[in-house]
């Protein structure tokens, strides 16, 4: 696993502004190189900021939107076009003003699908998408993605992945249920840390104060149980973004002099 680099922007929006294109770059390489690129998004403030920066990003449509695959990391369980899912505030930032093949992409199954309530069934028809999508040369039952982005939160939770909840154990499954998640909603579909762990590229992104004590404990040394932000890691690279407040509390040792 890839040791964590860290790349500290002044404040919130220019630390999605640069992500953004950071995006961009990542993801046309990916297209010249492989033919199509695979990304997997996040949900929150900052997740959906990066999102915002990139729909209105000059550069934007260097990416070829129908060759993009796009999956998520987490996804609150609620109906179909619930304004609290991950994927309706992704559409509404970014998604639903791009040239997407709607058959690339995987939104996570919703609570009013064929699952009902079973959130465990939902929870294994998503890993069954994803064992699908992998190829031969994929690790395992997910396919390879170029970029997985989480956003980082206060209690170090990424995905939803919680400290010392259950799906942060998961050593075996690709996609867990989650109930009783301390961040609202309480039931959830996550992907778990082996999951993660098989993307090229994992990204963590904390901006604002209350990202601080976060980050810093999660960079830190704390175990991924207690902190599951720290046991986020790409195959490649794990990239934390942030801005200034979130790294107000890093250690000096860890915290580059400020990058713009
Ligand atoms: O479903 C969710 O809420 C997200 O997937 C969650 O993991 C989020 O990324 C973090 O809680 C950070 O959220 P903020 O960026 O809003 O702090």
């Amino acid at each position: 696993m890839s040791t964590p680099q860290l790349v500290v922007h002044h404040d919130k929006e220019l630390m999605a502004q640069a992500a953004a294109a950071r995006l961009i770059t990542k993801i046309v390489d990916a297209q010249a190189s492989r033919g199509s690129a695979s990304v997997v998004l996040t949900g929150g403030r900052n997740g959906n900021g990066l999102l915002a920066a990139l729909a209105a990003a000059p550069a934007r449509d260097a990416i070829d939107w129908g060759r993009l695959e796009l999956w998520w990391g987490d996804e609150r369980y609620l109906p179909e076009g619930d304004p609290e899912r991950n994927d309706t505030q992704a559409r509404e930032a970014l998604l639903d003003a791009v040239p997407l093949d709607p058959k690339r992409v995987h939104a996570m199954p919703a609570s009013d699908g064929p699952h009902g309530d079973d959130v465990e069934a939902a929870a294994a028809a998503y890993a069954e998408e994803l064992a699908r999508a992998a190829g031969p040369e994929n690790h395992g039952a997910v396919p390879t993605f170029d970029v997985l982005m989480l956003g980082v939160g206060p209690d170090t939770h990424v995905a939803s992945l919680f400290p010392e909840l259950p799906a942060v154990r998961e050593t075996e499954r690709t996609v867990v249920g989650v109930h009783g998640a301390p961040k609202p909603p309480p039931t959830r579909v996550s992907l778990t840390l082996p999951a993660i762990r098989a993307a090229r590229e994992v990204w963590l992104l904390a901006a604002g104060e209350d990202k601080a004590q976060a980050a810093a404990i999660a960079l830190s040394g704390a175990g991924e149980i207690q902190a599951p932000a720290a046991g986020a890691r790409g195959r490649a690279r794990t990239l934390w973004l942030l801005d200034s407040a979130a790294a107000s509390q890093l250690p000096r040792s860890l915290y580059p002099p400020a990058s713009s």
